[in-house]
């Protein structure tokens, strides 16, 4: 009795459209077994966008900390729970949608977070990773009390993100590494618009017949965090590894205005630090 009880209740969370979130698009317009069909497959860009960021991180991983990949892995991950919950808006989908967001962001915080801006009590890296670690335990749990309050709370951390990084940036003179920021930020500008308006304006866009902005907002917010990821890491290389020079360029020419940046190690003599 108690496992049918339980059995069903599981199968209540995997249920199409058991989500409370339900995205601007219209539901079943293009297939009868995916509900968003263009918030669906624009997750696709998730998945051609990673690999290329795995490889290009990869000279600067191997100097660093080969846990690195694991960013641009669990990236696949998201993109995979994002397609699954456009795909059914199942609660199940939507918690793993928003669970994975928020480890790739502890994830982040853990490696990347400047040393320097470190609350006073903590000394080094080690003791900030493991607090990291414990919050987002605690945020994974808080995060079942009132779902609907989640991508709300995730989309914070990117102000926080954006806060530190132009702390960061006061003090560089860096030409590529100021034009990656404002490049980053401009993409998280369109992409967070998109995004409000899809939630907020949907009769407006469904008017005019567009309702594809949060398929958009995909798009552009794995731009936006493959362009943030590599000024984070080379402002990080920058610091912890300066022997290696590092310097910033873009695939696959550097003089194409679009492009994925990634880092170049051009030393392993020890020299002074840039940024
Ligand atoms: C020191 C920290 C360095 C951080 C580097 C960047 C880390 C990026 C981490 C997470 C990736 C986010 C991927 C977004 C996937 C979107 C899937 C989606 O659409 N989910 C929605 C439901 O379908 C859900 O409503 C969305 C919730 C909001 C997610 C907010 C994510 C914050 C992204 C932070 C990006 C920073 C960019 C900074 C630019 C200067
Ligand atoms: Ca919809
Ligand atoms: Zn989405």
């Amino acid at each position: 009795m108690g496992g049918l009880y339980s059995s069903e209740k599981m199968s209540g969370l995997l249920a199409y459209e058991s989500s409370e979130l339900d995205w601007c698009e219209d539901n079943y317009r293009h297939s009868e077994h995916i509900v968003e069909y263009f918030n669906t497959i624009s997750n696709l860009f998730f998945f051609v966008i990673s690999p290329i960021m795995l490889y290009l991180f990869h000279p600067y991983a191997r100097e660093r900390n080969l846990a690195i990949h694991l960013v641009w892995t669990m990236m696949i991950f998201v993109g995979v729970f994002s397609a699954y919950f456009h795909m059914t808006l199942s609660f199940m989908g939507q918690m793993l949608d928003e669970l994975s967001i928020l480890w790739v962001l502890g994830l982040c915080y853990a490696l990347w977070f400047p040393r320097r801006l470190f609350p006073s009590f903590i000394k080094d890296r080690t003791t900030f990773s493991r607090i990291v670690m414990v919050v987002t335990v605690i945020t994974t749990l808080s995060s079942f009390v009132k779902p609907t309050a989640n991508a709300y709370v995730l989309n914070f951390f990117a102000l926080h993100i954006i806060y530190s990084l132009l702390l960061e940036m006061k003090t560089c003179a860096d030409q590529k590494a100021l034009r990656l920021c404002w490049s980053a930020i401009a993409l998280w500008v369109l992409a967070i618009s998109c995004w409000i308006s899809d939630r907020f304006a949907c009769s407006f866009w469904q008017k005019l017949n567009f309702c594809y902005l949060h398929g958009i907002w995909h798009i552009l917010i794995v731009i936006a965090v493959a362009y943030a990821s590599t000024l984070i890491a080379y402002l990080d290389a920058s610091y912890e590894i300066p022997y290696s020079l590092p310097g910033l360029q873009y695939w696959p020419s550097d003089q194409w205005v679009l492009g994925l940046p990634y880092i170049v190690l051009k030393g392993t003599t020890k020299t002074q630090k840039r940024c």
